[in-house]
């Protein structure tokens, strides 16, 4: 494997939700280039790391954090770090799309549009690159100025990933991007991650709970679960091969036994 640089390195990262805590002293490396995936059981705060990764959940509540989250080498917790800029370059997808309700072409371009003025022939390269990359192009190049609330769920998904593509992020979080969808649809999305994987500018982290997709597509794993008092703790890092043959730590190999045998 080449050098493997950190995009994102989080250090000590503790976080609560008002005064409830829920991730406690987390520390890892989220390397350029590959794909990490996030697993373990449902509540332990998988959803909330990835969005400490761009400061997402401070639009939701009144959070604490300590510690640092560094997007190559800057603290994104410093006071004055531009979110909407880090945002643009640690883009997120959520497990629900979140479809703007206005045509295709115009949910891919909002993002662009935002960030300052262009000329509209070069928001149409913008949008149809981003719809290519995203895989739905085909599907949609006949209707992209028809509303995108009368896609197919499926298509919503990789709709919001072109979205997400068209700001060129640097980090791509995906926050279990396959749920709720029929295996079709789901092995798309799939397919889909595998395309981006091969592409050197740009990272991804995804929260899954589908084990045998975690192998197929990540090339790193960290395994979250509760402490004794319930808050969310990182148990290990590591190459997914290794996390899914031979972990170092029982809790994983439980976690994982029990989920893929
Ligand atoms: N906006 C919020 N305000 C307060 N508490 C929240 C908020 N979002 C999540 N929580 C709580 O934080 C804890 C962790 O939730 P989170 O969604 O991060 O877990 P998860 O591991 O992703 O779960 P799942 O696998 O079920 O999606 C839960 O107890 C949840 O109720």
């Amino acid at each position: 494997m080449n050098k493997l640089i950190p995009a994102i390195r989080v250090k000590n990262l503790s976080f609560s939700y008002d005064t409830q805590k829920i991730l406690e002293e987390v520390s890892m490396d989220i390397y350029e280039s590959k794909v990490t995936a996030i697993i373990g059981p449902s509540g332990c705060g998988k959803s909330t790391f990835i969005k400490c990764l761009n400061r997402m959940n401070e639009l939701e509540t009144q959070v604490q954090v300590e510690g640092r989250v560094e997007f190559y080498n800057q603290n994104i917790y410093e006071r004055r770090v531009n979110l909407n800029r880090l945002r643009r370059q640690v883009s997120i997808v959520y497990s629900k799309p979140n479809i703007f309700p206005m045509s295709v072409y115009d949910n891919v371009a909002y993002g662009v549009k935002i960030v300052g003025w262009r000329p509209k022939v070069e928001i149409d390269e913008i949008v149809e690159a981003a719809l290519k990359d995203a895989d739905i192009w085909d599907e949609v190049k006949h209707k992209i100025y028809k509303s995108a609330l009368d896609l197919s769920i499926g298509q919503q998904q990789r709709l919001c990933i072109a979205r997400a593509l068209a700001v060129k992020p640097k980090v791509l979080l995906m926050d279990e991007p396959c749920f709720g969808l029929d295996p079709t649809a789901s092995m798309k999305v799939e397919n889909l991650i595998q395309s981006l994987r091969f592409r050197s500018e740009l990272t991804i982290v995804i929260v899954s709970h589908n084990l045998p997709q975690v192998v197929r597509v990540s090339d790193f794993t960290a395994f979250f679960n509760f402490n004794e008092n319930r808050i969310g703790r990182l148990v290990e890092f590591g190459l997914t091969k290794k996390m899914f043959n031979s972990p170092n730590d029982s809790r994983t190999r439980d976690y994982v036994l029990a989920r893929i045998g």
